[in-house]
């Protein structure tokens, strides 16, 4: 089947009718209910833009000959590895980076399951052939996917298999004919019931050791598997107008709590089971996390554009641009979003191919910006609202300005420099939708915490840099002064000085 359309996906979710709660009730249609609906229609927009530009979005399929998606193209050459990326850019232009977990997020692991399958076969062949066909399969039905990848936070001090409660966290309970029975809580799933299947992965940096093998799966099912059910944290869509709640009422994509009952996994659809070994290595071994983060640095530079076209018009719309301080903000925004341009370049002129036969980005130069991003997004976030200040809070609705009485009277109060007080208004409203509504509060929390804990992360980084030549070439410098050691400092280890 070629690429899917937005209607296509829409219909798809309809019939599958996953099991769904929010506000403790069952939600009959993920595609009209108003927590979910604006985020369907971003996600339908972004499957439309597919045949709306398909020489930039569609390839051909290796095996079927079929147009599909080019986020699932696994690139042979520095050229595909950037045509792929145009396609995420393509997608990100709609989000504008604020939806983390558009399709390309997990297409860009699912591609490398089609060249690094073999890394799954280490204890069981049956699992490499599954890690294949699972993504010819995503790749020709266009398949949406959400994943989970953490235990629950019960007890973070104890591995699971020593928590007080052993089950609580998801975990293998039997094994039969048919698959493997699993059962407890996974979290947290981005997009969850609006996709059609949920991918169980270990976490990248909780490297858990034998004693949890229970609990060290991967696999891949279908979001509407008897036993599996989202529990939806609220929304943070208002269900207002795209005035009131610019980027909130079209991409606020959820976040659900994974509860499997006793459900059935097909040995089809089992890529690693009860080995945490496999686990620990399966991100970094087939470079899933190096496709993943070459991904998220083209998402987070769409973030930052966005960002800084904000924040020039606010600064524009109140005269503010030619302050010193506000234009060193400006500055601290742009260098931002041109750090992490040198990265996205670097990394992908310095691609090489891997053992798999993937043309790979440069991981040090993606490593550097995905451990650089979470620490200063939110400073980021931060300038917007230091530098709308009430103008961020003096926020009338599109309602106050449509009453006849109110609305000349917002309309003149609110004027800017160059711009009458409903355009200002407009772009303030969208200003503090991007960081200080819910909506925009979890974008900030998003970044920190998506791709992992920025602290663990941080400290697996400075365990795994190459730190010896810097340091050999202080010792080099030291040990160039020839400076003479007194020789009254040259006592043996041990002795007391008098
Ligand atoms: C908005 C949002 C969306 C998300 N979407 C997804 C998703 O779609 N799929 C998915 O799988 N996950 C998702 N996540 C989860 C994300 O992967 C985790 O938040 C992240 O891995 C951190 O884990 P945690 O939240 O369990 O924090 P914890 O590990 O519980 O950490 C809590 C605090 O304790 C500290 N801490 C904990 N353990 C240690 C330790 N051993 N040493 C030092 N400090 C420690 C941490 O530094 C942190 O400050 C999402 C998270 C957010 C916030």
């Amino acid at each position: 089947m070629p690429a899917k359309t937005g209607q296509q996906y829409i219909d798809k979710l309809k019939k599958a009718n996953n099991n769904v709660y929010i506000h403790g009730e069952r939600v009959e249609d993920v595609t009209t209910h108003p927590a979910f609906k604006g985020a369907v229609q971003s996600m339908a927009k972004l499957y439309d833009l597919q045949y709306e530009k398909p020489e930039k979005m569609l390839y051909t399929s290796p095996t079927t000959g079929d147009k599909v998606s080019k986020t699932f193209m696994a690139p042979e050459t520095i050229e595909e590895l950037i045509e792929r990326r145009e396609a995420i850019m393509e997608w990100q232009g709609i989000t504008k980076g604020l939806m983390g977990r558009s399709p390309d997020y997990l297409n860009s692991e699912v591609m490398t399951m089609e060249k690094a399958y073999d890394y799954y076969g280490k204890s069981n062949s049956l699992f490499a052939e599954n890690a294949k066909k699972y993504a010819e399969y995503a790749r020709e039905n266009d398949i949406s996917l959400t994943h989970t990848l953490i235990h629950p936070q019960v007890n973070r001090a104890k591995i699971q298999a020593e928590q007080k409660d052993a089950n609580v966290a998801l975990h293998v309970v039997e094994k039969n004919d048919d698959g493997v029975i699993v059962d407890g809580i996974r979290l947290l799933a981005t997009q969850a019931g609006i996709t059609d299947e949920i991918f169980v992965f270990p976490s990248t940096v909780v490297k858990s050791g034998a004693k949890d093998d229970p609990y060290s799966l991967a696999f891949a099912i279908a979001n509407n598997t008897p036993g599996l059910r989202y529990l939806s944290r609220e929304s943070f869509d208002y269900g207002k107008n795209n005035f009131d709640h610019p980027v909130g009422s079209q991409f606020e994509e959820g976040d659900a709590i994974v509860a499997f009952d006793n459900v059935l996994v097909p040995w089809d659809r089992i890529f690693i089971l009860e080995d945490s070994e496999i686990c620990n290595g399966a991100f970094a071994e087939t470079n899933a996390v190096v496709h993943m983060s070459h991904q998220v640095i083209a998402k987070d530079i769409a973030k930052v554009e966005f960002l800084l076209g904000v924040v020039l018009k606010l600064m524009d719309s109140i005269g503010i641009d030619g302050f010193q301080h506000v234009k060193d903000k400006g500055t601290e925004i742009m260098l931002a979003l041109e750090n992490m341009k040198s990265h996205l370049y670097k990394a992908e002129y310095n691609a090489k191919i891997d053992r798999w036969g993937m043309m790979t980005p440069d991981f040090e130069a993606l490593n550097a910006a995905r451990n650089w991003f979470p620490r200063v997004y939110p400073r980021l976030a931060e300038i917007l609202r230091v530098l709308g200040a009430s103008g961020l809070m003096g926020i009338p609705t599109y309602d106050d300005f449509a009453n006849k009485e109110l609305g000349p009277i917002l309309n003149r109060a609110m004027q800017g420099k160059n711009v009458e007080g409903f355009e200002r208004v407009q772009l303030f409203r969208l200003a503090w939708d991007m960081t200080m509504s819910s909506f925009g509060s979890r974008q900030t929390h998003y970044e920190y915490y998506f791709f992992g804990d920025p602290v663990k992360m941080g400290m697996a980084y400075f365990d795994n840099y190459d730190k010896e030549p810097y340091k050999a070439m202080v010792d080099e410098f030291l040990e160039s002064q020839n400076i003479k050691k007194p020789k009254i400092l040259s006592v043996p280890t041990g002795s007391v000085l008098k």
